[in-house]
């Protein structure tokens, strides 16, 4: 194995920390469930992979300490706002952000929509806490520096390294509760490897992100009410009505299928667009087309597709569109581009 190559210039990369298992502690060396995530603060992260010093000159700090299923729209625009601060600074060449899993691809696509730089922005997590045998914390955010610090990763987006892979926000999925390899991009693939102290990449996205968005969140302090409806057999209008009730600007169905529409879930849907309600079909499956005017007649209902965005990316996309624009026409046009 070579060392790392000592460029002239060692790239500047922050380290922005906010929690997670990467930053967890468990009881005993062989706890990897039931430990406690977001207790390690990020200069001790810092400090326990020395090999950091060798690729960048890093350094820290602790936006926020929780596990990821408490991340949510305020976050995001406080985190989205310090990345572009950052990034706007010339002596910053790369951020690298640390995550709790549960959400990180979530966390990914609201940043590589609203991002306004083309240099590399890097999330990564860990499925093992820092306490535990063969933690992957060290050697993810090892990954992750060295990749955000990279040129290979600049004008690629958001990308999401871990498991020595690179991982597209907008296709990258959990697909494991918890196994180290959880984080894939079904069907359409990842980016490349991180390898031999080298960040490898191999393919990119073809839709749009970062510099080449519409969305500005520089002057937003919260975002619109957005909400997912999940179908499963048996599902009626109960939970529709209610997000509708409850004031919602968009909601988010995660058909079956390619995104079919029960009978007694449909009419709920027309009448949420009737108020004005943007409805967007998803699925639940995760992997594939939700078509237009494919299991629905989205013309006719004024609906409009995901296309291969999972709910809960579909449902960020929705809610900047929804900055933007109430029209369902140029909401399609967003996600056919983004
Ligand atoms: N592996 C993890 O990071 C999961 C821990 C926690 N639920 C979180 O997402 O922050």
């Amino acid at each position: 194995q070579t060392a790392a190559p000592a460029p002239a210039k060692l790239p500047n990369v922050v380290i922005l920390a906010t929690g997670g298992t990467i930053a967890g502690t468990g009881a005993t060396s062989t706890t990897t469930v039931g430990y406690t995530a977001a207790t390690v603060g990020v200069q001790a992260l810092i400090n326990a992979v020395p090999e950091l010093q060798k690729v960048a000159h890093v350094s820290g700090e602790q936006v926020f300490q929780i596990a990821s299923e408490n991340m949510g729209n305020e976050q995001w625009l406080t985190l989205a706002k310090r990345v572009n601060a950052l990034l706007a600074q010339p002596n910053v060449d790369g951020i690298v952000i640390t995550h709790g899993t549960d959400t990180i691809e979530e966390t990914a696509y609201f940043l590589n929509l609203v991002v306004k730089s083309k240099k590399p922005v890097v999330v990564v997590g860990a499925m093992r806490p820092s306490t535990a045998i063969s933690a992957d914390g060290p050697i993810n955010l090892y990954n992750a520096v060295l990749t955000a610090g990279s040129q290979e990763a600049v004008g690629k987006g958001v990308l999401v390294v871990m498991n020595d892979q690179i991982n597209a926000a907008r296709e990258v999925t959990k697909t494991n509760t918890v196994t180290t390899d959880t984080f894939k991009s079904p069907e359409l693939g990842m980016l490349g490897y991180v390898v031999g102290n080298q960040a490898h990449f191999y393919r990119a996205s073809t839709r749009k992100h970062t510099v080449d968005t519409e969305f500005d969140i520089s002057k937003l302090d919260a975002l619109p009410a957005v909400e997912i409806a999940y179908t499963y057999a048996n599902v009626g209008p109960t939970a529709v009505n209610a997000f509708v009730a409850a004031g919602v600007k968009g909601l988010v169905h995660a058909g079956v299928g390619d995104g079919s529409l029960p009978t007694k879930v449909r009419p709920a849907l027309s009448a949420a667009r009737a108020k004005g309600v943007v409805v967007v079909r998803s699925s639940r499956v995760g992997q594939g087309i939700v078509a237009r005017n494919g299991e629905a007649n989205d013309d006719e209902l004024d609906f409009v597709v995901s296309d291969t965005l999972n709910p809960q990316k579909a449902r960020i996309l929705l809610m900047l569109a929804l900055t933007k624009t109430g029209s369902t026409k140029e909401i399609q046009r967003m996600f056919y581009t983004y």
